[in-house]
This record gives C-alpha cells, sequence and structure tokens, in this order.
C-alpha cells in the first residue's frame, strides 16, 4: 500500500472504531482480515496512525473545529503530531489511487490556523469530565496523572505462579528467551517486560505450563490486600475473566521453592471436590502421573455471565489450582449456603475500566457520565450482597480499575454509610502479606488514605486501581 493508502485506511478503521463497542485492536485485526492485500507492514503502520490519533484525539477534534470523523483526525494528526508542512499533507490527499481525496478549502485553513491556547482538558488528551474529576483527586498533580493514564507502550507484566515454580526460574528463562525482566516494585511475584518489542509470552512453554500469567502489578497487588491464608473460606464474586480468581488461588497452593526439573508436566487432578462439583475444574486426561491440587483454602468464584466463569476453567487447569466456579443470578441468588461463612471476599466491581486507558485509550472516548453514574449505583448493589457473605471477624475486599471518585469513593463512601457493621481495616494492615515488596509496606502504606488505596500509572506505575478494605465486626 502506499504511504497515502494507509492514511485512508487509518481514517476508515477510526470510523469503524467510533461505531463500535470492540477495543481497538479487535477493530484493526478485523480490517486486517477483510483487507487481505495488507501486509504486515502496511497493518502495522495503520496500527500506528490510528493509536496516536486516539490518544490525541481531545487535540485533534479541537484542532479540526470539532470534527470527529476518522478523516480530519488523521489529517489533524499529520499536521499537529507529526509536524508535516501543508504541501507533504496536501502530497498525501491527492486523490490519486486508494488515497484520501484532496484537502477542502477548510480542511486546510484548519491545519494552517494558529492554534491559540489550549483548554487544560483537551491538552491533557482526556474528557472534559474526568480532568474535572483527576483535579478533585489529584490536585495540581492531575495533569501528570492524565499524560501517564494516556502514554503509549506500557509495560506487560507477569505474575509468576507461586504453586509451579519460582520468580528466579522464570526470570532464568525469559532471559534465554531474549527478554529483560525487571522484578516488580510491589508484587513479590511479578516481572515486567517492556511492551516493545512485543514478547510473544503466550507462546512460551512457560505460560502453556501455567508458571506464568499476565496480570498487571495492580491487579496483583489487590490479590494480596485479600490476605488470604491456609484453611479460608474466600469468595472471589466478580471473577470476570479470572485474573484475579487465579491470584486467590495460588493462595492456597504451598509455595514452590525450587525451580521444575522437566518441562513435561502432568496434568493436574483436583483432591478436593468443591459444593457443587459439577462445576470442578476439568480433568483433563493425564499425560502423566497426576498431581494432586491439595488446596488449603475453599475458593468460590461467581459471576452473572456464564462464559466469563467458563473461560476460567482452562486458565486453572493451566495453573494448577481449584476454584469451584458458580454461576449467580441476576437477583444475587446461588450464594446461600455462603451467608456469613467467608473468611474473605474480593468484589472486584463492573466498572469504567478507565484505570486500563493506557491499554485501550479508545475507551476514553466513549465513557459518558451516565455510565458511571449506572456503574456506581451497580456497586452498591453488589456490595450489599456481596457482603452478606462475610463472616464476623472476616474481610471485605471492594476493587475497582477505575481512576474515578464516582465509582472509588462515591461506591466506598455508599458501602460506609448503608453498613456500619463494617469497620474500614487500615491497608497498612492490608499490606502485610508476605507477597508483598517491603517496599509495597512502606510507600504504599505511606499512599493509602486510612483503609483506601489508589494505585495509577504515574504514582505506582500499575494500571490505575482503586481498594478499600473492611472487616465484619457484628
Ligand atoms: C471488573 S470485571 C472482573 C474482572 C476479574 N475479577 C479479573 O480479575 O479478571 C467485573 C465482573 O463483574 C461481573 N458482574 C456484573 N454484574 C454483576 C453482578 N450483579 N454481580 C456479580 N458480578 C457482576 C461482570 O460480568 C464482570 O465479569
Amino acid at each position: 500500500m502506499t504511504p497515502a493508502a494507509r492514511l485512508a485506511a487509518a481514517a476508515s478503521v477510526l470510523d469503524s472504531i467510533a461505531h463500535s463497542r470492540q477495543p481497538a485492536e479487535v477493530v484493526l485485526k478485523a480490517w486486517g482480515a477483510a483487507n487481505r492485500y495488507a501486509g504486515s507492514g502496511d497493518r502495522r503502520a495503520i496500527a500506528d496512525r490510528v493509536y496516536k490519533v486516539i490518544r490525541a484525539r481531545g487535540r485533534l477534534v479541537w484542532a479540526m473545529g470539532g470534527r470527529e470523523d476518522g478523516r480530519a483526525l488523521v489529517i489533524g494528526s499529520l499536521s499537529l503530531i507529526d509536524g508535516l508542512p501543508l504541501e507533504e499533507i496536501e502530497r498525501l490527499h491527492s486523490g490519486d489511487g486508494y488515497g484520501p481525496r484532496p484537502l477542502s478549502k477548510q480542511e486546510r485553513s484548519r491545519i494552517t490556523a494558529e492554534p491559540g491556547e489550549l483548554p487544560g482538558w483537551v491538552a491533557a488528551g482526556l474528557p472534559e469530565f474526568v480532568v474535572e474529576d483527576f483535579k478533585i483527586t489529584f490536585g495540581d498533580r492531575w495533569t501528570e496523572e492524565a499524560h501517564a493514564l494516556m502514554a503509549p507502550r506500557a509495560p506487560i507484566d507477569l505474575r509468576v505462579n507461586s504453586a509451579k515454580t519460582t520468580v528466579a526460574a522464570v526470570e532464568a528463562e525469559l532471559r534465554a528467551a531474549g527478554l529483560a525482566p525487571q522484578r516488580t516494585p510491589w508484587s513479590a511475584w511479578g516481572l515486567r517486560l517492556a511492551a516493545e518489542p512485543a514478547p510473544d509470552v503466550q507462546a512460551m512453554d512457560i505460560f502453556k505450563q501455567g508458571h506464568i500469567e499476565i496480570q498487571d502489578e495492580g491487579s496483583q497487588v489487590a490479590c494480596w490486600l485479600a490476605g488470604v491464608e491456609a484453611g479460608m473460606t474466600v469468595v472471589d464474586y466478580c471473577a470476570g475473566g479470572g485474573g484475579k480468581t487465579l491470584g486467590l488461588a495460588m493462595q492456597g497452593q504451598p509455595v514452590v521453592t525450587k525451580a521444575p526439573k522437566a518441562q513435561a508436566e502432568a496434568a493436574p487432578v483436583a483432591a478436593w471436590s468443591p459444593v457443587g462439583g459439577d462445576d470442578a475444574a476439568p480433568q483433563p486426561k493425564p499425560k502423566a502421573k497426576p498431581v494432586e491440587i491439595t488446596s488449603t483454602i475453599r475458593l468460590f468464584a461467581y459471576d452473572v455471565v456464564q462464559k466469563r466463569l467458563d473461560n476460567i476453567r482452562p486458565r486453572l487447569a493451566r495453573a494448577g489450582v481449584n476454584a469451584d466456579l458458580r454461576l449467580l443470578g441476576q437477583n444475587g441468588g446461588g450464594v446461600e449456603d455462603l451467608v456469613r461463612q467467608a473468611d474473605v471476599v474480593l468484589v472486584d466491581a463492573p466498572c469504567s475500566g478507565s484505570g486500563a486507558w493506557r491499554r485501550r485509550p479508545e475507551d476514553a472516548w466513549r465513557l459518558k457520565p451516565s455510565e458511571i453514574e449506572r456503574m456506581h449505583a451497580l456497586q452498591v448493589q453488589i456490595l450489599d450482597r456481596a457482603s452478606a457473605l462475610v463472616k464476623p471477624g472476616g474481610r471485605l475486599v471492594f476493587i475497582t480499575c477505575s481512576m474515578l471518585r464516582g465509582e472509588n469513593e462515591a461506591s466506598a463512601a455508599a458501602f460506609e454509610e448503608n453498613h456500619p457493621e463494617f469497620a474500614p481495616v487500615p491497608i497498612a494492615e492490608a499490606l502485610n502479606s508476605p507477597n508483598l515488596t517491603d517496599a509495597a509496606r512502606e510507600r504504599l502504606g505511606a499512599m493509602a488514605e486510612g483503609h483506601r488505596l489508589r494505585l495509577s500509572p504515574a504514582s505506582t506505575g500499575t494500571d490505575g486501581f482503586f481498594a478499600a478494605v473492611y472487616e465484619r465486626t457484628a
């Protein structure tokens, strides 16, 4: 494809993304599948342009006089981001071949106009209502937080599975594969890989054998705040894709102190048959001598979407850990046998996902204030229901991967008002897990506001997360 044809394609993909709820990555893949003539270099150039535009969208819409279509945004990006002179942009818009049609008079005048002073939210690259929220939370630091949240090239974090191997062994494997892992600062089981060149982690043997999972360090910290110990009954109330379920389940297995000898491993077989045995992890045909999963905890993973629970099964099997996967009724039914029984209930509530915008910047422009209100109401309802499962003296951990007060502080405050039978647990106390580093105890402890903790790309180098920890006193 010519450079001009790539620009036309990027504009068309941007229009598709604007009319879709799918991740940009999925829309780009679909475009590639439907346009087989595009080679890998073309697809890469188109993707680069698309992400460049999405990350600068606020500024580009502003510069192009409020136009939001892909063509206008691409033209704006050539001028504002790439700094191309007008003649060069005109050359790329000659209308020849598969390239975009010539610039209109209005488009030409937009890219030659003096930009003037940009409103703060435009410069920050986030919707205005988000910036207003950030100013309250972060004060003078809000621009730093905004830029880090929308910055490209978020790293890839791995969680080493302590039930199967050691951090040092995984580090050695990654180095042997030509990668340069760094230990993560807060999670004792985390390793960080640079985003580029993109490592194909899922193709690696250590991934296929369940020695590692891809999990942002912030999500790992959330798992460790739960304070899971042997003998506990643990509920993951919003299990979703199972990221936290696996982290919780790992804490029910003895910690391996030596690296495994051979690569070929036995298929796992569940030893503990959980309540609702139909949902027990699948029992793949053993390839070799079976390994027993002797979990020291009883872990129940709930979700309202069966398909999400189904997707957790192979992940559990690969990791050699166990959980009872249970479908929750839309009215909260299906938990009756666990009322006031759980030592730990983790509520990783549905939210805007704004903490992960550095990975999915397109979502920033899809979010509307009404969605935050809807999420808040849902979170308060879920916390009401989930808290009923916590036994006296047990712990409730409320997590979101949101950066926004309407979902974080507002939902925590509503829960606290409705449930005086729950007392706040200081984060400093919850950080007292062997899965966290000394640096986490010191620095995250200092960052916490009592029983509430906020993680973010700018402050902790993780995705954005919010956690609030409680204990049932009556
Ligand atoms: C943030 S996601 C969970 C992510 C997951 N814990 C992980 O670490 O991969 C929230 C989940 O809550 C589920 N959910 C939505 N409404 C719910 C409800 N009323 N009760 C429980 N879970 C609900 C959604 O299906 C979604 O999977």
